[in-house]
């Protein structure tokens, strides 16, 4: 409670590049105090990496907060042995190493259609039951030793609550051995994955369950992945998709219907409330504006106005923008490819816009298949870092063809953990209504349309060449 007697709750999101706080007015969502800490960039990290970036982040915000929700990174590996001692640094959603473990087990278990039917997904090597196969074939006497398999979120709650590790529905729909539509694991799955090992996995909780409370008497609530939690946050309805530019960029909505996309584009997720989320991800998002400022030695604000200076399409310059490889399309291994040079064309200016077109070109391909899988696209509602970026507003619309809103503030994956743990404290049937966020809207205008689809296409077609798409 605060000096005003308001009752306050406190949400942390724990993703790739940092951990960020947001302390919110339980009846109202109004953010009161901020935080946030870094991580280091590696795709596997010791998770007491994370809990050091918690406490700095939260030091000195959590006083008279009532509850705590944590959101985390997606389908991370976290391993513990019989001590409940870390056995190896967690394995990231975006670390490749076990594309080829995704592969062998998509066979494995009798194609495409039988994961999406089994589990809602296609595994690819973010998923974390990938991973615990590629630890089975390359560090089996460490697989040996692990008891318990968690995810990031589910960790983090645990440090800060003790007692049974707990987890829910839509975290365990990134693993790859949970059914988000019987809202059940699979744990055949994991044992064959994992080498015909079984270890215990976190309990999952319900949308407004307790996971338990910190010892100085906090409430902590179930927790949830990163895009279930900006979901939450964000209230969405039908025609609202949300486009996520952090480290990932992720495209997702909220659906009654369990998805299965044998074509492994969409990942059937489920979300935070008890609904579906179907979701596709992209490798390169937000670091392929700071790489492209790297290259240019320029800050990213002089990224957005060179961009905004080069004429739409960038003069025929295109990157396909695989600079960490790439998830959608399925190109673990890819690099990064410029092509249309000329010498007329090799400006600054161009190549900062073919870099804000091209990665926005790889979320309107997860945008198209979410769409062909049933989710309606009104409006995008774009968030995440990249979002802060004047370039990528205004180029988004035209791109993705449809209008492009820009909630504030930002940081929408702590406020929907803070919704969470607002929630579990009510124990009501719904969520607390929030006052939401005021969104700037910009809609395609005159030949928006037409120059947005001749952009996608030509990196359709640039795909299909170097790629063999
Ligand atoms: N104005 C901006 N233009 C482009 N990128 C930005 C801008 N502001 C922040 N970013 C980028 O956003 C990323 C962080 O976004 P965030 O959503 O917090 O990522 P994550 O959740 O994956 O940790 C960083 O790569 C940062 O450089
Ligand atoms: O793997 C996915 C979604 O399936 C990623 O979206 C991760 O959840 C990481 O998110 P960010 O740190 O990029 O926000």
């Amino acid at each position: 409670m605060n000096n005003n007697g308001e009752v306050l709750v406190a949400g942390i999101d724990s993703s790739t590049q940092s951990t960020k706080v947001m302390v919110c007015a339980a009846r109202t969502g109004q953010v009161v105090r901020t935080g946030r800490a870094e991580h280091p960039d590696s795709t596997e990290i010791d998770p007491a990496v994370w809990w050091s970036a918690l406490r700095e982040a939260t030091g000195g915000l959590l006083d008279g907060v009532s509850a705590i929700g944590v959101a985390g990174q997606q389908h991370g590996m976290v391993t513990l042995d019989d001590a409940g001692d870390v056995v190896r640094p967690a394995l990231l959603w975006n670390d490749t190493r076990s594309a080829k473990a995704a592969a062998d087990l998509t066979s494995e278990l009798g194609g495409p259609q039988k994961w999406a039917e089994a589990v809602g997904s296609v595994p690819v090597a973010s998923f974390t039951v990938t991973k615990l196969r590629w630890m089975a074939e390359n560090e089996p006497e460490l697989a040996d030793s692990v008891a318990r398999v968690l995810l990031p979120h589910d960790w983090l709650t645990w440090r800060l609550v003790g007692g049974e590790p707990v987890t829910d529905r839509g975290d365990a729909s990134g693993t790859g051995y949970f059914s988000p539509a019987k809202r059940a694991y699979r744990t055949d799955i994991l044992a064959t994955a994992f080498g015909g090992r079984n270890p215990e996995l976190p309990r999952v909780l319900g949308p407004a369950e307790t996971a338990g409370h910190t010892p100085d008497g906090v409430l902590v609530s179930a927790g949830t992945g990163d895009n279930m939690a900006a979901a939450l946050a964000l209230e969405l309805t039908e025609g609202d998709v949300v486009v996520s530019l952090g480290t990932s960029g992720t495209v997702f909505g909220v659906s009654e219907r369990p998805a299965a996309d044998a074509t492994g584009i969409v990942a059937g997720f489920a979300d935070a409330t008890g609904r579906f989320l179907p979701l596709a991800c992209t490798l390169n998002a937000a670091r392929v504006l700071t790489a492209t400022a790297g290259l240019l030695g320029v800050e990213l604000a002089e990224l957005d106005r060179l961009a905004l200076s080069a004429q739409p399409g960038a003069d025929g310059l295109t990157l396909l923008p695989y600079l960490d490889g790439e998830r959608t399309p399925n190109l673990p291994e890819a690099a990064g490819t410029l092509l249309g040079l000329r010498r007329t064309n090799m400006s600054q200016e161009n190549l900062a816009r073919a870099a804000v077109e091209g990665m926005l070109c790889g979320l309107a391909a997860g945008l198209e298949a979410v769409r062909e899988h049933g989710t309606t696209v009104r409006r995008v509602l774009l968030i995440g870092g990249a979002a802060q970026s004047e370039a990528v507003r205004t180029v988004a619309p035209s791109v993705f063809g449809v209008p492009v809103a820009v909630p504030e503030p930002a940081e929408h994956v702590a406020i929907g953990a803070a919704r969470q743990a607002a929630w579990a404290l009510a124990g009501t049937d719904e969520a607390p209504a929030w006052q939401g966020s005021v969104a700037t809207r910009r809609d395609p205008e005159g030949d928006d349309l037409e120059t947005g689809e001749a952009i996608r296409q030509r990196h359709l077609a640039s795909r299909a060449l170097v790629h063999e798409l």
